[in-house]
């Protein structure tokens, strides 16, 4: 690293910068400072190293000094002990001229100069603090240093009052600047008089103001440029879906009008409209046949809390009142303890990834339908046994298969068609006939009435329909016996390319000793729990089992419209038990982007496909052609979007509708420098626009919170920590993490951590920040605090289409 001597800077030209007398003075200021700085931590690495010796030798003595403590006679302990005391003292001494860990490649992010009583003294803040009395420096740790306050909270030309160090300190900030530096060369400074980057030839230049700002778009230009009629009075400054049915594009509203009955399928890229559709279809049919589509016979799913109270709004302001939204957990938790009152009503936090796989793999769904048939099959072997005693009993075990009218199924799709359609029936529905024919209720053709029966007979027949209630019925003994059966699990997943065995075998290890816990009440201090995926396996298995899942109030659930949002984030086995709310017209819309799946880095699932999860829950449906035009964001954005997602990208390229500012990539050298200028731009648009509504995303919530905290610190107004999707949508910094976003969206969206650790170049980052991306309508930022990730940069590079 070579450096430039301060003094040599004094009358320097600044490349590029020659004619703006503003930027040069700024920019030759800060490039003074550094150099400085770097002067000073480079004779203070020499001065180190000689100090570092020194603490050495001192090591060395001490210990000698300990041994000799060990062997001495009593009277020369005194001396001992004083010369330790002596060589401590002194070691301590010469580790407090250790510069320590601060990174003369990045040593500092902020630059304030302040005034107090006629003196100007220069603070600079990084990520680890330093002080040279001599040369007058003074690094301080954004973290901690109280004086970092001042950093965070005034602007340049403030007069500020702090209680530093318990003294009441005042004054003026004669400047403050965020730098970066690279490398140990300054290559941008931001400051109220513009930001100054220098490119890669060395050359300065300012940066057009906007690029470092956030702006709000007022939203009814958007409509204007779309071409569209403005947005009705009461969406302005709402967050939420406008009724837009007078803007609605030819393949929306052909989607929306389709007849009642049968499955939809809603395609298309982030933004299409695709919620949209589905909340008007539930508006037109309501509409279009009142007495079959009552709104209390309707129930839209989403995948989140803040989507549920979106619809609420939504579908009132469509005319509909009263339509049930729910989640999947929500609407299933409260079925629960009626149809399992025995279940633990305790839910695992701690669940193996693994687990959580196998628990929501379509394999799962598929050894649950197996079972289910293998079930069916078993009944018939035992009524089989009991009758072949009996003269009659031939007769009645034809009339026993009739109730099954499958024996010879239809293949369904992978071979088995799934008990609860109409190929296979429900077990304990046949067991129900059964019963009736035991109780006298009913006779069969040749055999009559069971009571005509010999008594010995008779209880024979009585106790077998006992046993097969039990076996029919038991939807809890069946969760338990596929989970823990290694066969039945190794049955399922076989021929599965992302599940290996030794997977499978860590899954059943789990499951038997959740399956012990259960049965003992407790084990080794841990508590009988089940994990938030058997639920909808146990509802499944009831559906299979026992035939419709009934409402708390005991009534079956028979859906005339089921609207499913956001598909691709259930698991089949879901996707199934919702399916099976419909009643017999099946009139449902399922909407998805395969693109905005959202799996764990660990998770080798693989792209969602429509066509293959259709074929796996065993519905037919009516895929229509995706929806084209991206309404939500700029055509820079979707540009952006479509670039991030790479080889996953949809086939056909959005159109777009409106164009917008460029997104923007911001990197710096470490969390603290990226949370100062976040800081800076949020207080700015704070004053500029006090309505503005910005989501910052990270990937992870570990990210946002070290972010949340960085801005509250620098008392960022009205600075929100969203965990729980629990969007106030008021003015205001939602600081969140992408999984709380989904189907959302906000004027302005700024990713945090793009960087290349956070956001590889894998399939699950991509989908990951697609989904952050896509939820911005109209301005884009993304923010690094280290080397930026690559399918970042590479979108940027793509020009947006015109
Ligand atoms: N025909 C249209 N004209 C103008 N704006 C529209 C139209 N259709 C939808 N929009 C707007 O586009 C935005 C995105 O719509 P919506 O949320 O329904 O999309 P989506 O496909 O469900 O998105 P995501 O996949 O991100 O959940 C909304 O602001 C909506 O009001």
């Amino acid at each position: 690293m070579s450096h430039t001597p301060a003094r040599a800077l004094e009358h320097e030209a600044i490349p590029g910068l020659e004619d703006d007398e503003v930027a040069s003075r700024v920019v030759r200021e800060e490039l003074k400072l550094l150099a400085t700085v770097q002067a000073a931590l480079g004779s203070e690495a020499s001065a180190n190293t000689a100090a570092l010796r020194g603490r050495e030798l001192d090591d060395a003595r001490l210990l000698e000094l300990r041994e000799d403590v060990a062997v001495a006679k009593p009277e020369d302990l005194p001396a001992l002990f004083e010369q330790m005391h002596h060589l401590g003292s002194l070691r301590a001494q010469r580790g407090k001229g250790v510069v320590g860990s601060v990174d003369p490649k990045n040593p500092y992010f902020g630059h304030l100069r302040l005034e107090e009583n006629g003196k100007r003294r220069d603070i600079l803040i990084g990520g680890k603090s330093y002080v040279d009395s001599n040369s007058g420096i003074k690094i301080v740790d954004w973290r901690q240093a109280p004086v970092s306050r001042i950093f965070y909270r005034y602007r340049e030309d403030d007069d500020y009052e702090e209680t530093l160090g318990g003294r009441p300190v005042e004054g003026v900030v004669l400047a403050r600047r965020g730098v970066a530096i690279s490398a140990g060369e300054l290559v941008r400074v931001s400051s109220p008089q513009g930001t100054f980057v220098r490119g890669e030839d060395g050359r300065w230049k300012r940066l057009d103001a906007f690029t470092a700002r956030l702006r709000t778009e007022a939203r009814d230009a958007r409509s204007e440029a779309s071409g569209a009629k403005k947005l009705p009075a009461h969406a302005a400054g709402d967050k939420h879906l406008p009724a837009i049915a007078s803007m609605l594009d030819a393949a929306q509203f052909d989607l929306i009008t389709r007849p009642g009955a049968g499955l939809i399928a809603i395609q298309g890229s982030a933004g299409s409209g695709k919620t949209t559709v589905g909340l008007h279809r539930i508006a037109y049919l309501a509409f279009a046949e009142p007495q079959r589509f009552r709104a209390d016979r309707m129930l839209v799913v989403v995948p989140h809390e803040a989507l549920m109270h979106f619809v609420a709004r939504v579908l009132p302001s469509l005319g509909v009142e009263g339509v049930p939204i729910s989640t999947f957990p929500r609407f299933a938790r409260r079925l629960l303890p009626e149809l399992f009152p025995k279940l633990p009503h305790r839910l695992h936090d701690d669940t193996p990834p693994v687990v959580v796989r196998a628990k929501t793999h379509s394999a799962m769904l598929r050894a649950i339908h197996a079972y289910g048939s293998r079930l069916n099959d078993d009944l018939d072997a035992r009524v089989a046994k009991v009758m072949e005693k009996w003269p009659m009993g031939e007769k009645v075990v034809t009339a026993w298969k009739a109730t099954r009218p499958s024996a010879a199924p239809k293949a369904g799709p992978g071979g088995t068609p799934a008990p609860g359609t109409k190929e296979e029936p429900v077990a304990d529905q046949r067991v129900t006939t059964f019963a009736q024919w035991l109780a006298g209720k009913r006779s069969i053709d040749g055999v009559g009435l069971a009571s005509m029966l010999p008594p010995v007979t008779r209880g024979a027949v009585e106790r077998l329909g006992q046993e097969l209630r039990s076996r029919a019925r038991s939807v809890i003994g069946a969760w338990d016996e596929i989970l823990t059966s290694r066969e039945m699990l190794g049955e399922a997943f076989r021929g599965q390319k992302d599940f290996g065995s030794g997977q499978l075998d860590r899954v059943h290890e789990w499951c038997v000793r959740q399956a012990r816990i259960r049965a003992e009440g407790e084990r080794d201090g841990e508590l009988e729990a089940i994990d938030v995926e058997d639920i909808p396996i146990l509802l499944r298995l009831w559906q299979v089992m026992r035939g419709p899942l009934t409402a708390p109030d005991g009534t079956p659930i028979r859906m005339a419209h089921l609207f499913i949002d956001e598909v691709q984030d259930h698991s089949p086995v879901e996707l199934r038990v919702l399916l099976d709310l419909a009643n017999k017209d099946r009139s449902i819309t399922l909407a998805g982007d395969s693109a905005q799946r959202m799996l764990d880095d660990d998770d080798s699932r693989g792209e969602f496909d429509w066509k293959g999860l259709l074929a796996e829950i065993g519905m037919a449906a009516t895929t229509l052609e995706p929806l084209k035009v991206s309404y939500r964001s700029t055509a820079e954005i979707t540009t952006f979007a479509r670039g991030v997602l790479g080889p996953f990208a949809h086939e056909a390229e959005p159109i777009t509708t409106r164009r917008g500012p460029d997104v923007e990539l911001f990197t710096f050298a470490s969390v603290g420098e990226s949370v100062a200028f976040l800081a800076d731009a949020l207080k700015q648009l704070a004053q500029d626009e006090p309505n503005a509504n910005v989501a910052l995303v990270a990937r992870f919530p570990q990210q946002a919170d070290v972010i949340y905290e960085g801005l509250e610190r620098a008392e960022v107004p009205r600075v929100r920590r969203v965990a729980k999707q629990d969007f106030s949508w008021e003015p205001g910094f939602d600081v969140t993490d992408v999984r709380q976003t989904k189907g959302l969206e906000f004027d302005e969206v700024i990713l945090l951590e793009t960087t290349a650790t956070t956001y590889p170049a894998t399939s699950q980052a991509r989908h990951a920040l697609y989904v952050g991306a896509t939820r911005a309508a109209h301005q884009l930022w993304c923010i690094a605090s280290d080397k930026p990730s690559p399918v970042v940069t590479e979108a940027l590079a793509t020009p947006p289409a015109t």
